[in-house]
């Protein structure tokens, strides 16, 4: 590294002092954290960001955002040049560069890793990052943080797109990196004009703008509500009505929003009698994930909810149907008879019943680790990974391969039997491929293929709730020491340190029919989460309540360890 750059380094870091007795770590999904303690955090990411860029060649994304969490935090994550997750490769460097005490240290990082990666800081072409924010009013001063970050590191670009979903700025890395269009206006686009492909694609016509049939969808105070109005005056074959927005004095993620509706099991503010049997749906703070839900006749505040587990089967019995519409027809002896291997993947928050449900539809299904990191690599491995967390953070991934073999197949049948089903089939799984986000879980992308597959069957949302009865589940969380005492193996469903507790585990759940209880330590939050199943829900409350005391004892502040 030249004097230059050394010094150009120094003297900015030493404007983003880290704070006093705060040690971050890049957890499920980057740094978040109160937002007054991310300055020197976000302006180091953007120094790390500039170098990755050097190092892929390729434009790199930063997004300050803390999602569902409260409008108070922050966060900072950056996009890969696939507009995935950062390489996990990386997170190591990432906690070391964030959690450097002075500058001078934060230098010698910096150096020891550029010779370590080999990366060449000079020459062309230089580096490029691509930022992007959600609502939250400390997001403005957290921007300029990562600019000042990415500035610092002589040949890097760094272009501001203001406010957007993280999935709109994963996208759109992803897209510039592929050399396609790019922008937020090719987005909406591209998500618009293949939603308007299914929908014409519908067998029995489509029946639209009725009031009775309206979605009505919550916006969590964030991002996506405004960007989803946006969309809305695109299309012409769905009514929306948007709530929400954070327009109206309503706080981010307050009482409303995806987490809460699907944690909590309740209706959202702004939601009432008033929308009983209706089709509703709420997206997160920064729109990558999104459940449904109906309210309840009973004048409770429950919700009949629509989980991702539940908006993963309904696209995966879509995408299988489909497949098995495009091979009636085809001769197995030919070559284009391309069988697509199908992967479902899911955590263990995954409700049983769902599993279930899908194992029996006949689809391969694995488990991983929490965190999208994980579950999007393992959909990668497959001609059709689809992939959802229980919260409705997921999308489909469609391999390169069967993609050019679709297209082909397609053109195929285009010559041959034009507006067949057989090739209706093809076209619908090559709009889906472009309506769905494949570089990250996306709300409004979900939502529009959601609603295309439900006019597709013709079904309602009380038809998709009942394609499996959820088991009753409850989730804790319970403050400990130290969190990261607890170790956990086979996709986190068991404990192996403090081994004790997993002995323990196993003893609670055998007293519960269809019991299943794990713990893990949060990656996002300073807790251990307990999640307990059963078949009925006191049954679920008492397995977790249990669980959550032995989870007191053994590690929490009365404890020995
Ligand atoms: C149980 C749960 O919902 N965990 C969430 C939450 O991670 P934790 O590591 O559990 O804090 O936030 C992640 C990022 O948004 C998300 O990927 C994950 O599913
Ligand atoms: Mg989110």
């Amino acid at each position: 590294m030249n004097e230059e750059q050394v010094s150009l380094l120094l003297k900015s870091a030493a404007l983003f002092p880290p704070p006093h007795g705060v040690k971050l770590s890049y957890g499920t999904a980057g740094f978040r954290a109160d937002a007054s303690l991310l300055q020197s955090a976000v302006f180091r990411v953007g120094i790390l960001a500039a170098l990755r860029s050097f190092k892929t060649q390729s434009v790199i994304g930063l997004m300050i955002t803390a999602s569902h969490n409260k409008v108070t935090d922050n966060g900072v994550k950056v996009a890969d040049p696939n507009g995935g997750m950062l390489s996990q490769d990386w997170e190591p460097f990432a906690d070391k560069l964030v959690n450097a005490s002075t500058p001078q240290l934060l230098v010698s990082l910096i150096v020891e890793f550029i010779k370590k990666e080999n990366i060449r800081l000079a020459g062309k072409p230089s580096a490029e990052v691509w930022l992007g924010r959600d609502t939250r009013p400390s997001g403005e001063s957290l921007i300029e943080a990562a600019k000042e970050g990415i500035n610092s590191i002589i040949g890097a670009a760094v272009l501001d797109f203001g406010v957007l979903t993280t999935p709109q700025l994963y996208w759109m890395v992803r897209a510039r990196n592929k050399g396609w269009k790019a922008t937020e206006q090719n987005y909406f686009e591209q998500l618009s004009s293949s939603f308007r492909c299914l929908m014409d694609l519908t067998p029995n016509g489509i029946k639209v703008n009725e009031e009775d049939d309206k979605l009505i969808v919550d916006g969590a105070n964030g991002v996506g509500g405004e960007k989803l109005e946006i969309l809305n005056n695109m299309l012409n074959n769905l009514a929306i009505e948007v709530r929400n927005c954070g327009n109206d004095g309503g706080i981010l993620n307050e009482g409303v929003g995806a987490d809460y509706v699907q944690k909590e099991k309740v209706i959202p503010r702004g939601f009432g009698s008033k929308d009983v049997g209706k089709r509703c749906a709420s997206l997160d703070g920064d729109a990558d994930r999104l459940v449904y839900f109906s309210v309840l006749s009973d004048l409770s505040n429950k919700v009949d909810l629509v989980d991702g587990d539940k908006i993963l089967s309904l696209f995966a019995i879509f995408v299988k149907e489909q497949l098995s519409i495009l091979y009636k027809g085809a001769d197995p002896e030919t070559h284009s008879s391309y069988q697509a291997r199908v992967g479902v993947v899911q955590t263990a928050y995954a409700n049983g019943a769902s599993t279930d449900y899908l194992k029996q539809s006949g689809l391969e299904v694995v488990l991983t680790p929490t965190g999208v990191k994980f579950l999007h690599e393992k959909a990668a491995q497959y001609d059709i990974g689809i992939y959802f967390e229980a919260n409705g953070h997921g999308t489909i991934l469609f391999s390169d391969g069967f993609l050019s073999w679709l297209e082909a197949k397609n053109n195929e049948l285009a010559s041959i039997s034009e507006g067949s089903e057989e090739q209706k089939a093809a076209l619908r799984l090559l709009a889906v491929s472009r309506l769905i986000n494949q570089a990250v879980g996306d709300a409004l992308s979900g939502l529009l293929l959601v609603e295309s597959i439900l006019q597709y069957k013709g079904w309602s949302v009380h038809k998709w709730a009942g394609l499996y009865e959820d088991l009753p589940s409850r989730q804790l969380k319970v403050k400990v020491v130290d969190r990261t005492a607890v170790v956990t193996e086979n996709a986190e469903t068991v404990v192996v340190r403090p081994l004790e507790i997993q002995d323990a585990i196993i003893a609670e759940t055998a007293k519960y029919p269809r019991g299943r209880s794990f713990i893990r330590p949060s990656g996002t939050e300073d807790v251990i989460r307990v999640y307990a199943e059963a078949s009925t829900q006191e049954a679920a409350d008492n397995l977790a309540n249990s669980v959550a005391m032995l989870v007191d004892r053994y590690l929490g502040y009365g404890s020995s360890g």
